[in-house]
């Protein structure tokens, strides 16, 4: 039986699985999971995942939510390259040492800066005062200082010279921001250098087609119905507004 991939190259954790799989020609079947939609909230859904999150993936009877989880079952199942998740204990202690980092920071705070810029406005029809909205930079901006002060220092890649999952998931949630219209590569070199060369190790082929949704989000929101959005507004008003 074949691997389903639920996704919606939307979401961050998706891009991430989505290039892994395509990059090492791992064969699936794409289905789209339209997170504006509220596809996550269908019954449909719930029997793959009920997390309600994407992405997710079935593969035979086995079903199985979260990237990273599903990043290494991949890796393991189908003995992808050894850099992406490398032997190597303290290697493979760095990819795990980002992993684990990531979340409450770069993703985090990535993230916020596309609900604050385009998503709040659009569902709730008022922009985010100044003030959280400066925040919301400073988090993000403290984020990437940490990420090239601490996890890239003078490396081409996290882990060294090849590129690894840490490069993979730190790359798809430092364009969420971008798809908002924040360009943070201004005036920082080092990261924009590093996102070149990540982009080439995809393939820039590859890393546009995935990253296509969200660089054009902006002119996709413009022209979304706002009534659609109905079902984001709890969450939005639980953590981003409260
Ligand atoms: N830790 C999870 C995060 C998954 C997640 O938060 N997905 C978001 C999109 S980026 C989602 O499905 N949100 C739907 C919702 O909250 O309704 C992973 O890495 O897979």
């Amino acid at each position: 039986m074949s691997l389903e991939m639920y996704l919606d190259l939307f979401s961050q954790p998706c891009r991430s699985v989505y290039i892994f799989a395509q990059k090492n020609d791992i064969q699936f079947d794409y289905k789209k999971i339209s997170l504006f939609e509220g596809y996550q909230y269908s019954e449909e859904y719930g029997k793959i995942s009920l997390l309600r999150k994407v992405p997710a993936i079935k593969d035979g009877d086995f079903c199985l939510a979260e990237s990273v989880a599903i990043m290494l079952y991949l890796a393991e199942k189908c003995h992808t390259p050894d850099h992406w998740y490398p032997a190597d204990l303290q290697k493979r202690a760095r990819v795990n040492e980002y992993l684990s980092w990531q979340h409450s920071a770069i993703r985090i705070h990535g993230s916020k800066m596309f609900w604050f810029k385009l998503l709040i406005p659009k569902a709730l029809g008022v922009e985010i005062p100044k003030e959280k909205m400066d925040n919301a930079v400073e988090d993000l901006n403290a984020s990437l200082n940490l990420f090239e002060e601490k996890f890239l220092q003078d490396r081409p890649f996290i882990v060294g010279d090849q590129i690894s999952l840490a490069d993979l998931v730190a790359i798809v949630e430092i364009m969420q921001p971008v798809g908002a219209g924040m360009d943070v590569f201004e005036n920082r070199p080092k990261l924009k250098a590093w996102k070149d060369r990540v982009r080439a190790e995809i393939g820039a082929e590859l890393f546009d087609e995935a990253h296509q949704a969200i660089l054009y989000a902006q002119e996709a929101v413009k022209t979304m119905d706002p009534k659609k959005m109905e079902h984001f507004k709890p969450k939005i008003l639980r953590y981003f507004l409260s």
